[in-house]
């Protein structure tokens, strides 16, 4: 990689942290950030270690444990804060200190009550005393963009002959606007005009332009961007990293440009850290949001399956993302459509799928999104063999619970011809009754998941089963209602069961050969 690459500064754990609503100990922050190592960025910046001992504790544990990124650690221009940050930061093979103050004159005047004279002794003297203790040392011009353009050149050139080998032009308040950013910032590096600094740009999200206002900082010849995981940070955030990485390399023969970061690690960084800061990420978002490479629309769905690139300007795997996903809905057409019947194992002659799409179109209506497991029951139910045959039926069945949640259940269970009843012991009344279910019909489904809920919110509200099992690789859901939530899920079972047994038959596998010979 070239020395003009873009350095990916990483700042989830710092302004992401002041995100109002997150607050990471220790731990949590040395695991995201092993895993920001792991992702392949340039400087991990830790925390504010003057803010509190447990922040200058998990930026000491991180600098003496992370290898490979810069641990910088932020600081005002107080002597105090800049001890704190280097005896948290020294620990780390590559320390860095970064310094900032404001300059823009709202913030010299109200805030800081200070003369642009004793902004520019402040810089000298913090910046000097850093560079006493670190070799690294990065200036950042808080409120930079809305700063006086001289002044704000004055301030990085004392930065700069102090020893700032780092310079950073921050949109604070998400005020600039990307066109007019792109100009001041090409205006103050000309105006300073060293060669020897990297400069930095620090954006923040309030009117939603801060990928674009980095990135035109990057076109004016940035080489450092600022920015966090999910876009996280104060306010409405700071600019998305896993964005400005993944628009420098789609769009490299623009930037000429690209960044060091292992981009299939975006998309699992991006959960961890939606876990571990309890903050969810919208379907919608950019990369890494659930429906990133979701297609509704049977426009698009039938450009991505004849090429994934008429809409797909990533692939998934780049980012570490799980594949294409297209979503059957009441958008959808009739190409995505019989492309899904047949991917779950269904040959329908034309008219059979003409029909079986009508009928997807209604259930579209009723329910938006459509599952495999609802396209199989209508394939099942209303093309191959007509209304759902009830193979079991419930007939009767009785609970026990025990001490400490263990179960017994006797099941009674007519397939049409007989009625069988048996009886077992599990882990709780449902378990104890799903394995005397599957005594009685001699096979043994696997149980793929279990939901269990109220559909009103009174006492004696309907409980609703949703049950999935699976054999010999057929996938089957069944449903189960009543306001005995053992019967709901007794009910859902069996139902699943049944559905199994049409769909298992219908694609010719036969899973139950014990059961018609023993029942
Ligand atoms: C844009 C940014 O993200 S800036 C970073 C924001 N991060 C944080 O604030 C980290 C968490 N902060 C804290 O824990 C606390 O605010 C501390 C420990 C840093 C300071 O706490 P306190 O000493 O109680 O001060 P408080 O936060 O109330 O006020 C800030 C003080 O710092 C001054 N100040 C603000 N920025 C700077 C700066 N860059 N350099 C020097 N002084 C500064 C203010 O003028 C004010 O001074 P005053 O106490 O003399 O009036
Ligand atoms: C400390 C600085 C870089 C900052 O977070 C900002 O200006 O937004
Ligand atoms: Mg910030």
């Amino acid at each position: 990689m070239s020395d003009d690459r873009v350095r990916v500064f990483d700042t989830t754990l710092r302004d992401g942290e002041q995100s109002p609503g997150i607050n990471l100990n220790s731990q949590e922050k040395l695991h995201i950030a092993y895993q920001l190592a792991a992702l392949g960025v340039d400087i991990i910046e830790a925390g504010f270690p003057a803010a509190s001992p447990g922040d200058a504790e998990a930026v000491r544990l991180i600098a003496e444990k992370v290898k490979g990124p810069i641990i910088a650690g932020l600081s005002r221009t107080r002597r105090e804060d800049i001890r704190a940050a280097f005896e948290a930061v020294k620990y780390g093979e590559r320390p860095r200190i970064h310094v900032f103050i404001a300059t823009s004159d709202i913030h010299m005047q109200y805030k800081l009550k200070m003369t642009r004279e004793e902004v520019l002794e402040e810089i000298r003297s913090a910046v000097g005393y850093a560079k006493s203790l670190v070799a690294d040392v990065e200036f950042s011009a808080e409120d930079g963009s809305r700063s006086d353009p001289e002044f704000l050149i004055e301030a990085f050139k004392v930065a700069a002959d102090c020893g700032a080998t780092t310079l950073n032009l921050p949109d604070t308040v998400g005020y600039a606007i990307p066109e007019e950013f792109g100009d001041f910032f090409s205006r103050v590096m000309k105006g300073v005009g060293r060669e020897d600094v990297i400069w930095s740009v620090h954006c923040h999200d309030d009117l939603g332009l801060a990928v674009a206002n980095s990135l035109v900082a990057v076109k004016a010849g940035a080489r450092q961007v600022e920015c966090t995981i999910n876009g996280i940070g104060e306010r409405a955030g700071n600019a998305s990293l896993e964005e400005i990485v993944m628009a420098l390399r789609t769009r490299k023969e623009y930037f000429g440009t690209e960044t060091g970061i292992n981009t299939t690690h975006l998309y699992p960084t991006s959960r961890l850290v939606s876990r571990l800061t309890g903050f969810v990420i919208p379907p919608n978002k950019a990369v890494v949001g659930d429906n990133a490479f979701s297609h509704e629309a049977g426009i698009h769905q039938h450009g991505v399956l004849c090429d994934k690139r008429t809409y797909e300007i990533m692939r998934p795997q780049d980012v570490g993302a799980p594949d294409t996903k297209l979503v059957l809905g009441k958008h959808s057409g009739r190409h995505a459509f019989s492309e899904r019947i047949k991917g779950l194992g269904y040959h329908l002659n034309e008219e059979e799928m003409a029909k079986a799409f009508v009928l997807f179109k209604d259930l579209c209506d009723k329910k938006g999104i459509v599952s495999d497991g609802d396209i199989e029951a209508l394939v099942v139910d209303e093309i191959l063999g007509g209304a759902t045959k009830r193979t079991f039926e419930l007939r009767d069945f009785m609970v026990n619970v025990g001490a400490g949640g263990r179960g017994s259940a006797t099941v009674v269970i007519s397939d049409g011809e007989r009625t069988v009843s048996d009886a077992a012991t599990g882990n709780g009344p449902v378990d104890a009754a799903y394995k005397a279910i599957k005594r009685i019909i001699n096979i043994e489904p696997e149980l793929v998941s279990y939901k269990i809920s109220a559909v009103s919110e009174r006492s004696d509200a309907v409980g609703e089963a949703v049950v999935v099992v699976k054999l010999k690789g057929v996938l089957a859901q069944g449903r189960g209602a009543s306001t005995d939530v053992i019967e709901a899920s007794i009910k859902a079972y069996l139902n699943a069961v049944n559905r199994l047994v049409q769909i298992a038959e219908a694609r010719g596998i036969n899973i139950f050969p014990q059961y018609v010979s023993t029942v």
